[in-house]
């Protein structure tokens, strides 16, 4: 269980998403989750799914927080940042930006100066709690005391309690926003392109969907549980002369694996743009 209270500057999807994986596997309870947002329909969203109590700005969410994700868009950072180095206790709590692009340097001279920072990457699947995140740590954070645990354990725990989490050097962030931050809507235009594959040849749609979901998930959680490497077990499912090796041809023939790779560039080349300052 975390014993303080965490809060959500910005309620939208990732947020949601977080706070709901959070509640759902126990770490905490309603009454420890805070949101405070600059759209009325979101923050009334993030309370009707969560629970969660919704402030009326961005200092009172500061007073009361002990850990503050800033899940804002990298467009509206600068604003949140300028608003909440003006809350003098906001120094003091444990910031977490799930910002793509967002650099610890601009979150620090956004803040005045070094803090208990993080960068930390997540992904929807974390509403499920299957999320993929890394996070990066800035020189502010503190290590284990006595009496507490350090940010690292910190930020570990909440996130690990939501999925899998990596700790990366801050210049491998925007490859993770582009593989895992961005990933899960890559596979979702797989799952779908499989359905309408599986409606092609005459599965009615509920069907193929259903079928082409758990394919993923049952491939994806055969390279997690066995550890062995992907192309083994392509070659596992690959019969000589038979119907995978078609299949696999064909998509070869269209250049699937390129396109995926340049997905994960093109995305990853974008979180960088978003964390140049603005011209
Ligand atoms: N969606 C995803 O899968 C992932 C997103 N992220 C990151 O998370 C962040 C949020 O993304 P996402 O949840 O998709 O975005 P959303 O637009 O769903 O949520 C952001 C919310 O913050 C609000 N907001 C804007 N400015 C302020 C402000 N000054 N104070 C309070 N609230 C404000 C927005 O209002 P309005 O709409 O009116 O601007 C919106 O409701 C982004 O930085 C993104 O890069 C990271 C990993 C995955
Ligand atoms: O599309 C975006 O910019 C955000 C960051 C990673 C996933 N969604």
């Amino acid at each position: 269980m975390f014993s303080g209270k965490i809060g959500f500057i910005g309620s939208g999807q990732m947020a949601t998403a977080l706070a709901s994986g959070m509640l759902s596997a126990g770490l905490l309870q309603k009454d420890q989750l805070l949101a405070c947002d600059v759209s009325s329909a979101s923050a009334e969203k993030f309370a009707a799914v969560t629970g969660g109590q919704i402030c009326p700005s961005i200092a009172m969410l500061t007073e009361k927080a002990d850990v503050i994700f800033l899940s804002v868009k990298p467009q509206s950072m600068a604003g949140v940042l300028q608003t909440l180095s003006q809350v003098s206790t906001s120094r003091e709590k444990l910031i977490i930006s799930i910002a793509a692009g967002i650099t610890l340097a601009t979150l620090e001279a956004g803040l005045g100066g070094p803090g208990r920072i993080v960068r930390v990457m997540p992904n929807t699947p974390a509403l499920v709690g299957a999320g993929a995140s890394a996070f990066a740590l800035s020189q502010g954070t503190h290590a284990a005391s006595a009496n507490r645990p350090s940010d690292s354990q910190i930020v570990r725990q909440l996130l690990e309690t939501v999925g899998v989490a990596e700790e990366v050097p801050e210049s491998l962030m925007d490859a993770v926003t582009g593989l895992s931050g961005s990933g899960p809507a890559y596979v979702y235009q797989i799952i779908e392109a499989l359905s309408d594959g599986g409606v092609r040849v005459g599965l009615p749609r509920a069907t193929a969907t259903r079928l082409a979901a758990q394919t993923v998930l049952g491939a994806a959680q055969m390279v997690l549980s066995t550890k062995e490497h992907p192309g083994a077990l392509k070659d596992a499912v690959t019969s000589p002369g038979g119907t995978t090796i078609a299949g696999l041809h064909a998509l070869e023939s269209g250049g699937l694996r390129a396109a995926l790779m340049t997905a994960v560039v093109a995305a990853t080349q974008r979180a960088k743009e978003l964390g140049q300052p603005p011209r």
